[in-house]
């Protein structure tokens, strides 16, 4: 059994536009559904949402049915006892939320590889499908997609040396919280907020790295995927279901 490639870091770093969704419902029939839809990319939310290792196992396990679909998922912060739960469960491609600076950018790179590059802990898991990978260990580091997220004005500011840490492969912009830091809170799509957004992205693809960004404000993703932004998330699976509740609803009100 060969260790899974990683298309999604291969779609990256080959310029190829990703389109994904938020998932936030925490439930693998409702991931199944998305993945069913046909995003490129599923972002199973660890940070938000009230999840268990095994919900985060079970989403992951319902995606790996469609080829197609490549699973995201984040972290709820970047201790590096978490990173190693999440990449034993066999995540490849791994979003760490709240980076602020270039030294934490690489404690993140450490902790998603191996020794002697890193300092990932060893354990015969899913992730290695129980040892019938063979030579895991030597492969796992190379098919890890790292991905971290700014989304703060200390993070801003210290954007070139994350996206320049060597084993990033992209950097993603958090418009809520971004607005928030930035003294915009609730307007994510703030022409203040929106102009650093872009600056951001440039500084991320003069690093040479995938920016990305979630949005539902079609101007801000028209600009954002412009300017070069490659993981694009569009939508939340829970507001989906939500707006179409709420219209089923009122489509069919009496009174
Ligand atoms: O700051 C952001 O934007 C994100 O990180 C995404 C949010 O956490 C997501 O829950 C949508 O609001």
């Amino acid at each position: 059994m060969e260790n899974p490639q990683n298309q999604l870091k291969q779609a990256l770093l080959q310029g190829k536009r990703q389109i994904g969704l938020w998932l936030t419902l925490g439930d693998a029939t409702s991931a199944e559904i998305c993945a069913a839809a046909g995003f490129d990319w599923l972002l199973i939310d660890g940070e938000h949402v009230p999840h268990s290792l095994d919900s985060v196992l079970a989403q992951l396990r319902a995606i790996s049915g469609y080829p197609g679909t490549q699973a995201v998922a984040r972290v709820p912060s970047a201790d590096p006892v978490i990173i190693k739960q999440y990449l034993d469960m066999g995540v490849q491609s791994l979003l760490v939320p709240m980076v602020q600076s270039g030294e934490e950018a690489a404690a993140i790179v450490r902790a998603c590889r191996y020794p002697p590059g890193g300092e990932r802990g060893v354990g015969g898991a899913r992730a290695a499908r129980w040892g019938l990978i063979p030579d895991y260990l030597h492969k796992a580091d190379e098919q890890i997609a790292i991905i971290v997220q700014v989304e703060t004005r200390q993070a801003l500011d210290d954007i070139d040396a994350i996206a320049g840490t060597e084993g990033v492969d992209g950097v993603f912009i958090g418009p809520a919280d971004l607005s928030a830091s930035l003294g915009h809170l609730g307007q994510p799509a703030h022409p203040d907020v929106a102009r650093e957004i872009l600056h951001v992205i440039d500084r991320i693809r003069t690093a040479g790295k995938a920016p990305g960004i979630l949005t539902r404000d079609p101007e801000m993703l028209r600009e954002a995927t412009e300017r070069g932004a490659l993981l694009n998330a569009v939508g939340l699976d829970a507001s989906l279901l939500a707006a179409q509740a709420q219209n089923l609803a009122k489509t069919h009100a009496v009174g």
